[in-house]
């Protein structure tokens, strides 16, 4: 399945409709959030990186939200003998193409194994894990079930077990959320995207995405019950936090 470059919102919309992962998007998603997330594909990277460290044989690896796969791909290259993959989904769209990516990969060198499952996190059946990532899916949660989200993935994971969370970030200060936004927006201009683009692509995702602060997240994941929370990249208001369970 080819993918596309993201022009969803390069012509005038009447209205701007709510932003949503259907088809339209999954084909340009690729595209999409390596110009909209400064420093993607190296946090995406890196996730593999630290969920190297924490990963035990014959556990499972959680990638909620997986989209096409990007962080599962990074999950399956681990080498922890007899661990699975659980990519998680709730978008059809998403999984198929995130299924059609997954068939692609070469088959030189010995992968995880990866099981697909088309569910909404909210109401998913957990077993055990050692290493649960959430990158940039709980800002799409509403706001009054993160907490709860959290507290379920902490007591499904193992002892020393970790939750890798990435979001957009929101700032206190109003002087840091100016700057950062705007440097954001410089960000996206250098990937291409058009002053209506932007303003667009902003309407279409006011009423779905709700950023929280760093700070809103280091103390929901200690109220959830997690022992440490390492912030532990940041480019621009995008950041990721390591917890251990
Ligand atoms: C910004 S994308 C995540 C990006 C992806 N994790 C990556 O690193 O490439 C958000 C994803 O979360 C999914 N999603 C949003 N709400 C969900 C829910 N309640 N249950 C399952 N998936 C959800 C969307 O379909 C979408 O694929
Ligand atoms: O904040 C924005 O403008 C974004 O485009 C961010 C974001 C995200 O963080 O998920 C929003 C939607 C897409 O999934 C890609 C990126």
């Amino acid at each position: 399945m080819t993918d596309q470059p993201d022009r969803l919102f390069a012509k005038p919309l009447n209205p701007v409709p709510d932003f949503a992962f259907n088809q339209d998007v999954a084909r340009v998603f690729n595209d999409m959030i390596r110009r909209s997330v400064p420093g993607y594909l190296l946090l995406v990277e890196q996730i593999g990186l630290l969920a190297a460290r924490f990963a035990k044989p014959n556990s499972l690896l959680y990638d909620l939200g997986c989209s096409l796969g990007a962080v599962t791909f990074e999950l399956r290259k681990i080498k922890a003998s007899g661990a699975r993959v659980i990519a998680v989904d709730n978008s059809a769209a998403m999984l198929e193409r995130c299924r059609a990516n997954l068939a692609f990969t070469a088959k030189d060198h010995p992968l995880l194994p990866v099981e697909l499952v088309q569910a909404d996190i909210l109401q998913l059946k957990w077993q055990p894990a050692s290493v649960v990532v959430i990158n940039f899916t709980l800002q799409f949660i509403p706001p009054d079930q993160r907490l709860s989200l959290l507290q379920r993935i902490r007591q499904n994971l193992m002892p020393g077990g970790v939750l890798i969370l990435s979001e957009k970030l929101r700032f206190t200060d109003e002087s840091t959320e100016q700057l950062l936004t705007e440097l954001h927006l410089d960000f996206k201009r250098k990937g291409g995207y058009s002053e209506l683009e932007i303003a667009q692509k902003r309407d279409a995702l006011e009423n779905v995405m709700q950023p929280d602060s760093l700070q809103t997240h280091q103390q929901r994941l200690l109220q959830a019950g997690f022992s440490q929370v390492h912030p532990w990249f940041q480019c621009l208001n995008f950041g990721s936090i390591l917890s251990v369970a």
